[in-house]
């Protein structure tokens, strides 16, 4: 069984960053490669640019380092909701990583089209026998305030696909389609780092961490991973509603 921990930080940026090259620069170390699922949103961005800058830059062998997403907007690359420009903006164009490490989810495709060609990428990148799982290094996950995580929104299918590698869903509340990785895609990963901060994520924060199992409307509930750590890194602002669980604290 996976293991949690909570983290609060007062640095949460440089913390996050810190966590980041540490869990990766393990997994090169110990496999001479490595997975990286990054997070869309706005909460990353400032963890991108920080992993940008020339300090920062040269603390992972980029050449090592193969960049996926866990979730997608259906527009195309160079659009301003785009995950990727979004990462590609703040981080890849800054880094030395091979074009060839750079998996993006085809957003421009037909939902459904584009959702399978990233399940055979991913089998292809990891080798997968039929029936198999990725195992990702690290999936960096985002959290909305209503307990989205990814693309796994509240009341969608997306949450019962237990079959497939990535989903392509509808979803109402935004009246377009996204692209995401399914849950137990992302519970195989050997890391999953939840990165979460401000006031206005706290009330779920703490109904998810504390409240009663309710996994269609929370569905960050559903993140457990079977054979790894799950950490949620968190700023004091995040972690503020939070009652009887023990985070670390953290500078
Ligand atoms: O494509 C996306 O939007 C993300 O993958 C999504 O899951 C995001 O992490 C949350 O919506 C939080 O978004 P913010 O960081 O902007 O609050």
């Amino acid at each position: 069984m996976g293991t949690q921990q909570i983290l609060v930080a007062d640095n949460w940026t440089t913390t996050a960053a810190q966590t980041i090259v540490r869990l990766l620069t393990d997994a090169i170390a110990a496999r001479g490669v490595c997975s990286l699922a990054l997070a869309g949103g706005s909460t990353p961005r400032e963890v991108y640019r920080l992993l940008a800058t020339p300090t920062w830059r040269d603390r992972l062998d980029w050449s090592r380092v193969h960049v996926f997403w866990g979730d997608e907007r259906t527009v195309p690359p160079d659009h301003p909701d785009s995950n990727y420009r979004m990462a590609h903006e703040a981080l890849l164009a800054h880094v030395p990583i091979p074009p060839e490490n750079i998996h993006r989810m085809a957003g421009e495709q037909p939902p459904d089209v584009a959702a399978a060609a990233y399940a055979e990428e991913l089998r292809a990148h990891f080798g997968l026998p039929f029936g198999a799982w990725p195992r990702f290094d690290l999936i960096l996950l985002g959290m909305g305030d209503d307990g989205h995580t990814a693309s796994l929104f509240p009341h969608t299918d997306a949450l019962c696909d237990w079959e497939h590698l990535t989903h392509a869903l509808f979803v109402p509340k935004l009246n377009t389609w996204r692209l995401t990785l399914t849950v137990p895609t992302i519970n195989h990963a050997r890391h999953v780092l939840f990165l979460v901060r401000g006031a206005p994520k706290a009330a779920t924060v703490a109904r998810v961490l504390e409240g009663v199992f309710a996994p269609k409307t929370f569905p960050a509930m559903l993140i457990h991973p079977r054979d790894g750590t799950l950490t949620w890194l968190l700023d004091r602002d995040a972690a503020h509603q939070l009652t009887h669980t023990q985070p670390e604290y953290v500078e």
